[in-house]
């Protein structure tokens, strides 16, 4: 199949490779140095899905249309590089692998005539640097069907990514980006102390705070009524206990997730981002949180503040030794 994939960092490069080792035709679009190394020295893929340098084509800028899109930017990027490719990408199946809630919908006014599709990473990769991407954490991804792509389309497409690595389908993605924003609540404290996802659950105080921005998302979601689809076994019961288990209890939660991603220490994405002096998506993740909150006139304390200080660690760049963390995100008493 001819498939173009826009962004090709972590994810994306990831894709890319694998997607190009199974004999698909697969152009990147890329920029910048990534672009500039990808052009000369091809994209080297290693770590859990084995070495890739598979061959593909690599540009700045779609020049005609695909058979099948992927959008693998951050979620902050994602309207900007659908706008540079929409003139190649009418009517052409899209598939959005992206965190966060609001990928499908940025993609469905971009691209107002494409069948979407949503997909979840659930590997863990890291954008080691330009050209060179390291799988991590080698897990599956989920692909479900957008609001009006057809389940023949999903197929069809799933088939195609199946041949290239591990694919578990749900049909309901929209629950299942919920769930998976739940899973993310590991992103922030790495992105804001400069530590693992396994180093920061492993601190008691780093661990109770991720725990304390967890469970109030679950009662979040719940009053504005969302769905948690199942992930990778982490069903919507699961996340009910977390909603409302006391933290040392629902610490179950982050300590299951870390375990899940073995002994390879994982950064995270919003980390990577930091670590390259980007912005990161927090406003995506934890944020996306808040933002359902103040909709409905609900607090969100905890996933404020670390909001607030992922933004400080982009702005100065000075990670948050984790004691000072434990003192600007105070956990109230009732909320032990
Ligand atoms: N990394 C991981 O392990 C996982 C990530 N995810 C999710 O996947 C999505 C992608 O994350 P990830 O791969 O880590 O992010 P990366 O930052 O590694 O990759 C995104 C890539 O998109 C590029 N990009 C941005 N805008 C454009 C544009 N207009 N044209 C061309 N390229 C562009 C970026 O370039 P530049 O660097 O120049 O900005 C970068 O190379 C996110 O939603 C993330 O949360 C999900 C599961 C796991
Ligand atoms: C699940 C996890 C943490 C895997 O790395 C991820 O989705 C991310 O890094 O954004």
């Amino acid at each position: 199949m001819r498939i173009a994939i826009i962004g090709a960092g972590a994810v994306g490069g990831t894709l890319a490779a694998l997607l190009a080792r199974a004999g698909n035709d697969v152009t990147v679009v890329a920029r910048g140095e990534n672009l500039r190394a990808i052009r000369q020295e091809g994209l080297r893929l290693d770590g859990g899905f084995g070495k890739v340098n598979a061959p593909l084509t690599s540009t700045g800028r779609l020049t005609e249309a695909p058979e099948l899109a992927v959008l693998a930017t951050k979620a902050q990027d994602a309207e900007a590089a659908l706008l540079a490719a929409r003139d190649h990408l009418d009517g052409v199946p899209l598939l959005v692998v992206q965190n966060g809630l609001g990928g499908l919908d940025v993609a469905r006014r971009v691209a107002p005539a494409s069948p979407l599709l949503g997909g979840l990473a659930l590997f863990a990769a890291s954008f080691l640097e330009a050209g060179h991407v390291t799988v991590t954490g080698p897990n599956p991804m989920i692909v479900g069907a957008g609001p009006d792509a057809d389940r023949a389309l999903l197929d069809r497409v799933v088939a195609v990514l199946r041949d290239a690595l591990p694919i578990e389908v749900t049909d309901d993605i929209e629950g299942a980006q919920w769930t998976k924003l739940l899973i993310n609540h590991v992103n922030a404290l790495p992105a804001i102390t400069g530590l693992s996802v396994q180093e920061v659950v492993a601190d008691p105080a780093l661990r109770r705070i991720m725990t304390a921005s967890m469970r109030e998302t679950v009662r979040i979601a719940r009053r504005a009524g969302a769905r948690f689809a199942r992930v990778q076994g982490v069903s919507g019961r699961v996340l009910q206990m977390v909603g409302v288990l006391p933290l040392t209890l629902g610490a179950f939660f982050p300590r299951l997730l870390a375990r899940r991603m073995g002994s390879v220490p994982n950064p995270g994405s919003t980390l990577q981002s930091i670590r390259r002096g980007q912005l990161t998506e927090i406003d995506y993740l934890n944020g996306a949180a808040v933002e359902v909150a103040t909709r409905i006139g609900m607090p969100s304390p905890v996933n404020s503040a670390i909001v607030a200080l992922v933004h400080e660690v982009e702005r100065t760049t000075v990670f948050v030794p984790p004691a000072d963390v434990a003192r600007r995100i105070p956990l109230s008493p009732v909320s032990i």
